[in-house]
């Protein structure tokens, strides 16, 4: 069987893995990448502290612009520490089935 088509999430993680060693002049991802995954970590904290106000504001728009950024910025973060999209589905793949509540009641 063929391997599905890749989501567009997938293109973005591809995209930005794309970016790794690029001159840090022809794009966004590459400066940011150049940087430091300090940095990369810094920028998805504030992004996602914007979706958060957004998210609490109730603002639908702006917390839809706001997801966008946090998401694009956490795979550069992920990027950053060489973790693919693969490795986070793998391990969401993992807990897939176990409710949330069973394995907070299983923590010692
Ligand atoms: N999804 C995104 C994306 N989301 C946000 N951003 C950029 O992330 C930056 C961060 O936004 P900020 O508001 O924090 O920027 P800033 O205020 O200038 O930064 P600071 O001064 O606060 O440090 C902006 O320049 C946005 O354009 C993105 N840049 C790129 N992408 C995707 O990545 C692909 C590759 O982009 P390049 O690497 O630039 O070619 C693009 O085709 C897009 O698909």
């Amino acid at each position: 069987m063929s391997d599905p088509l890749p989501t567009g999430l997938h293109r973005l993680a591809g995209t930005i893995a794309a970016r790794k060693g690029a001159d840090p002049e022809s794009s966004w991802t590459a400066k940011l990448l150049a940087k430091g995954p300090e940095k990369c970590a810094e920028k998805f904290g504030e992004e996602a502290v914007e979706a958060i106000i957004e998210a609490v504001k109730g603002d639908r728009e702006r917390l839809i612009s706001e997801a966008a950024d946090t998401l694009y910025h956490l795979l550069v973060m992920l990027a950053a520490r060489d973790v693919t999209l693969s490795d986070v589905e793998n391990e969401l793949d993992r807990r897939e089935g176990r409710s949330g509540i069973e394995e907070k009641a299983s923590r010692k």
